[in-house]
């Protein structure tokens, strides 16, 4: 078997065709989706990331923002700035992006955004509002992670989906869209005895650990849908995944690359998600 590859670049490209139009039918409205981004530091991926967030928002029409802090920036200052955001009326979205430097607490920054502004869906509040199964701002990865999963027309309910990680960016939110879906889920990590028993039932296998090479052909059920979260430089300085792509395309039914999948489809689950949020701005003014 040799799996369909699950494209998240051409998948990212339509659907910004789609927010593109939505955002020129919010102008009509005299709606401009708004948002802002806060960079700390000069982590080069961070910067990468945050320039492909800013290409992808201004392609599609959005009022794009960048706060760039230098790495010395204190918690206080960082903390003010986002309470003048949370106050712009312009802003639909903000969010701050992770890592932080080390003088920072993450957990007070996300709490500190307005949550119906939080459009990584990171606050305690839109933490909740997920696992309830009620409306809110849900995180950028898993968001577009489904997304693709719907593009190919992936079934979910009644599929056991194995997620291995843990982490509250992908891995738990992850677990709950998928259960929100109405899939079996189970949720893996570093204490878990013999990972290979589970992922080898898994229908859907989400791997988000950050351990290159992780997940092999021979750790998975044949014809699962197998999605790698992971970004590693391997030892020639090349993007790896989590997975070993050719020997698991060889068991897999479908599975996404490095690059080019779950990477493109977490700005996609981001823009999906500020343009919700400004969507919401015209039925509240109507
Ligand atoms: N506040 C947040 N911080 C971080 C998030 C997040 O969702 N919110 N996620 C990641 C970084 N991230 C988005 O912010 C992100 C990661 C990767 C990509 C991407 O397009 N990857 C490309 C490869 C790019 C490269 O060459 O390095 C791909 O996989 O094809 C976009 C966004 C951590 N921080």
């Amino acid at each position: 078997m040799t799996a369909t590859i699950l494209d998240g670049t051409k998948v990212a490209k339509r659907a910004d065709q789609v927010f593109q139009e939505t955002v020129q039918e919010l102008k009509q409205h005299q709606i401009i989706p708004g948002l802002a981004v806060i960079l700390v530091g000069d982590n080069p991926a961070s910067a990468v990331y945050v320039r492909n967030k800013q290409r992808r928002a201004e392609k599609i029409g959005l009022n794009y923002q960048l706060f760039h802090l230098p790495v010395t920036v204190s918690q206080d200052e960082l903390l003010e700035l986002i309470q003048r955001l949370n106050q712009d009326p312009q802003v639909d979205g903000l969010m701050v992006q992770m890592p932080l430097p080390a003088q920072i607490d993450a957990m007070v920054v996300m709490n500190t955004i307005a949550p119906e502004k939080d459009v990584d869906g990171f606050s305690i509040a839109n933490v909740g509002r997920l696992w309830s199964g009620m409306f809110g701002n849900f995180p950028g990865t898993p968001r577009g992670i489904m997304r693709l999963l719907h593009e190919y027309q992936v079934p979910i309910a009644g599929q056991h989906a194995v997620v291995i990680g843990r982490s509250d960016i992908v891995g738990k939110p992850m677990a709950a869209l998928l259960l929100r879906e109405n899939a079996t889920v189970t949720i893996a990590h570093s204490h878990t005895r013999d990972l290979r028993s589970l992922t080898r039932q898994a229908d859907i296998l989400v791997v988000a650990v950050g351990q290159a090479g992780l997940i092999s052909g021979a750790d998975i059920k044949p014809g699962a849908v197998v999605v790698d979260v992971g970004m590693n430089r391997n030892e020639a300085g090349k993007l790896v995944g989590d997975i070993d792509f050719p020997s698991v395309a060889q068991v897999a039914k479908m599975v996404t690359p490095v690059p080019g999948g779950v990477g493109p489809m977490t700005i996609t689950g981001l823009l999906e998600q500020v343009v919700t949020l400004a969507q919401r701005r015209v039925e509240q003014n109507d």
